[in-house]
Parts: C-alpha cells; structure tokens; sequence
C-alpha cells in the first residue's frame, strides 16, 4: 500500500518524514480560490474540509496508474481570526496588515484532511476531518515583524505565522494538536487511516537496527 501526500507543502512532507512515513509526492495544483469560489457560505470546517477533498481528489487518476494499491492523503490549512478565514497573505502589506490584528490574540488554526483509498486502481474507502488548534500570538514589535515578513516566510504559510520555523519566535503557545498548525494532524490522519482500513504502523519505515 503506496503512501501518497498530495501537497506541494515542504512541512507537510518533513512532518511526515520525522513521523516515519515515506510518501510519494503528487502536486494536486487545484485553484483553491476557484473551489472556495463554489461552496455556499460554507463554515470553516466544511471549507477546509472541500479544500483538501478536492486536492485528493485532483490527483487519484494519476496516482492510481503509478500506484494502484494506495492511500492518499490531502490537507489544506487556515486560520480563523477575529471571525475571517484567511489563508496566505497575497502581499508583505497584507502579512504586515494581518500580523497587526494577529498580535497579543488567539486564532484557530483549522487544517482540513481528506484521505482516499484506491485498490486495484480504484477508489474503495474515502474519510475526511478537520482540527482545530487554539494558537495564541505573542507581540512582536514593527521592526521585528519587519523583518520576519522581509524574510518571505510569512507569505509562504497559512496565517501568515508558523510554529516550528522563524514564526515560532511570536507564538506564545498552543491548545490542541500542533501537528495540525504545522500542516497536518499525526493523530487525526492516524484516525482516518483507520476509517479507510488503514493501520499507521503498517506505513512506518522498517527500523533500521
Ligand atoms: N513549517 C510550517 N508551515 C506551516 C505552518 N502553518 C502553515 N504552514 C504551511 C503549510 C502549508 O504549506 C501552508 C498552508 O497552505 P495550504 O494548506 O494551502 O497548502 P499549500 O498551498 O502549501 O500546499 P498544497 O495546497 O497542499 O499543495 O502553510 C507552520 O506552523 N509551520
């Protein structure tokens, strides 16, 4: 059974990695704008929720020919602050715009999952979650939010923060899973795997002695 982490997200790949698992990578390139653009009035957990099940679903006929005994799994992340959903900002004005609303308040980082199971080439099981994380933002003075957005990270990352790169300098803290701030949640794909008959150890690398 092949591993497949559709995302192009480096965090996503390197938590996986550090958890023991080995995925294949498969770029979903959905026009996440385009798919949000669709819903209606959607809430917050039913928008990452479409997010992430498109992208699953964008690359199952491509990993199905490469891989057709495979599990697929797919994520997409926002931050829910003051009542708005956002995701990367666009420009260093906007990080600079929405780290003034972020600083010294509490957010919910909602990473939405999506996992498919193919067999023989053919999709069988298919489960889907979101989490929640409490993130509570620490009060970086201009000069040092200056310089985090003149470094680009900001525009790289959903929130426009990170937890475990150069933004962990400004979060003071977090309730619920930080695996799910970072990317994607250990134990929530762990449970999805489940629903799709699917046991995590099983994807574990062979321990090397
Ligand atoms: N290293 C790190 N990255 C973070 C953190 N929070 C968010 N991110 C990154 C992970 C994802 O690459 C990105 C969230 O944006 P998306 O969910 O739209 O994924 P992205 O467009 O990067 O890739 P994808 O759509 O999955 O191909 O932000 C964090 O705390 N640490």
């Amino acid at each position: 059974m092949r591993l497949v982490l559709a995302s192009q997200s480096p965090a996503r790949l390197a938590l996986l990695r550090g958890a023991g698992l080995d995925p294949a990578v498969v770029v979903s390139g959905v026009d996440e704008d385009a798919v949000a653009a669709a819903l209606t009035d959607p809430a917050p957990d039913e928008l990452v929720t479409a997010l992430a099940t498109a992208k699953g679903n964008a690359v199952l006929d491509q990993v199905a020919a490469a891989h057709p005994d495979a599990v697929v799994v797919a994520c997409d992340s926002m931050l829910s602050i003051g009542g708005e959903m956002v995701g990367k900002p666009a420009t260093p004005d906007l990080a600079r715009r929405r780290w003034a609303r972020m600083a010294g308040q509490s957010g919910e980082l909602l990473t939405g999952h999506a996992v498919f199971r193919l067999d023989g080439g053919q999709r069988t099981k298919e489960a889907a979650g979101t989490r929640r994380t409490t993130v509570h933002f620490g009060q970086p003075s201009e000069t040092e939010i200056d310089a985090y957005i003149a470094t680009g990270e900001p525009l790289q990352v959903a929130g426009a923060f990170t937890l475990d790169a150069l933004g962990g300098w400004f979060v003071e803290g977090v309730e619920g899973d930080p695996s799910s701030v970072i990317g994607i949640s250990l134990p929530l794909v762990r449970q999805l795997l489940a629903e799709v008959g699917v046991s995590v150890v099983n994807l574990w690398r062979p321990s090397t002695s």
